[in-house]
């Protein structure tokens, strides 16, 4: 037995007393990422192009569909488009889902996605990331492009825990994407989601029951995902139905447009609530290559950047040299003990820099100027940080 199987079976044995808590796990080195966790938020953002289009989306003379519901059409787009990045890309680069590393409280991920549109019409999109949570950790983001007023902002936290042979997540968080110049705002929930083929070691994402995005104007869309075994049989598979809004998503039928197919391949879709024969392509993964941010180098970068503070174990990583990771992730890990314990001395606790919590339920519709209690009620979702996107 190779020297990887053997740590892997110890690791699957360990996985028998996970205890809910993934930074516990001491997963095999071939399992870990070199990438920390606050860089995920980029993901949010790699087709710019779907992220901005509703401000290029006009209503015209001949028109069936109101600029509003063209304009949900074009979100629901951007949306599928970023699940194979979230879901698949360390599967694509690295040959599976990898464990990230677990960021520390305050780290930092900041980029920026340069103008590629042909008319120069983008400008510049930039991202801000931190780890605003150590226990639980939770991520805040925002996506800011100044040059058509758009901006995406949530944050994301995950509960795990193990079933027989795959690793259940759940998603805490929520995403609002503002228009400004179009005065629409929309509120996305995070799909559940399993990883699957744990035991085989070659583990990867599977989503799973529902999502929703609300849009100020009404409209709402249900996406509901499935692997293999369901709708058609395939992985990463989902069905994504757009309504005028919640009260009429009771009923499949009031679909205004159905979107079926595979998140990380190719969708179709229709009018109405099937899909048929004459579907159109709705978006395919496979031939539109993502946008990467372009990030400082190294030298360039604060102590609180992720690259930069977490160099030397990603390093170690590459190198697969189990022991100089534990060293210098022990160094880091025992710098931010003491760090707290100090803060903890001084009663100076640490400040977040870019976001600030917001406690919802002490908010009224009114006097939440972010719009999200707005949409929370009109996709009847709860407000309180518990399973993202479920119903109240
Ligand atoms: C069982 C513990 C373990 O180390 O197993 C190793 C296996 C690689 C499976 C566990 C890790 O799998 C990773 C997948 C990660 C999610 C991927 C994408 C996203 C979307 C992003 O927007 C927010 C974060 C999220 C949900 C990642 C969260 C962390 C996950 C589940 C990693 C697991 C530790």
């Amino acid at each position: 037995m190779s020297s990887t199987s053997a740590t892997w079976t110890s690791f699957i044995k360990s996985l028998a007393s996970y205890n809910g808590d993934l930074s516990s796990l001491t997963a095999p080195p071939f399992i870990l990422s070199p990438t920390s966790l606050v860089e995920y938020s980029q993901y949010w953002s790699e087709h710019v192009d779907l992220f901005l289009a509703p401000n290029f989306i006009q209503q015209e003379p001949d028109d069936i569909d109101s600029v509003e519901l063209k304009h949900m059409v074009a979100v629901l787009r951007w949306f599928i488009s970023t699940l194979k990045s979230q879901y698949c890309s360390r599967a694509e680069t690295l040959g599976g889902e990898k464990k990230p590393l677990n960021p520390f409280l305050g780290e930092l991920f900041v980029g920026r996605w340069t103008d590629e549109s042909p008319s120069q019409s983008f400008g510049e999109t930039l991202l801000v990331s931190e780890q605003v949570s150590h226990h639980p950790p939770i991520t805040a983001y925002a996506i800011q492009n100044k040059t058509n007023k758009t901006t995406l902002q949530g944050y994301n936290g995950i509960r795990a825990s193990m079933s027989a042979t795959s690793l259940n997540v759940r998603q805490y968080g929520h995403a609002l994407l503002d228009y400004e110049n179009l005065n629409e705002k929309y509120l996305i929930t995070l799909p559940p989601l399993h990883i699957e083929g744990i035991l085989m070691a070659a583990p990867f994402v599977e989503l799973e029951q529902k999502s929703y995005i609300q849009s100020s104007a009404g409209y709402v869309a249900v996406i509901e995902y499935s692997g293999r075994g369901y709708f058609s049989g395939k992985s990463n598979s989902f069905k994504a139905r757009i309504f005028k809004n919640i009260r009429e998503a009771e009923d499949k039928t009031k679909a205004l447009y159905t979107v079926s197919g595979q998140w990380s391949g190719v969708s179709s879709i229709s009018r109405g609530h099937t899909i048929a024969s004459d579907a159109q392509v709705f978006f395919d993964a496979n031939n539109s290559k993502p946008q990467h941010l372009t990030v400082k180098p190294i030298e360039e970068q604060g102590p609180l950047e992720s690259r930069r503070a977490w160099q030397k174990v990603a390093q170690a990583i590459r190198a697969n040299d189990y022991n100089l990771i534990h060293e210098e992730k022990s160094k880091i890990e025992n710098e931010q003990r003491e760090l707290r314990k100090k803060e903890a001395a001084d009663d100076t606790p640490w400040k977040q820099k870019f976001f600030k919590e917001i406690d919802y339920t002490s908010l009224t519709e009114e006097d939440d100027e972010t719009g999200y209690i707005k949409l929370a009620n009109m996709a009847n979702l709860s407000l309180k940080n518990i399973l993202s996107g479920s119903i109240r």
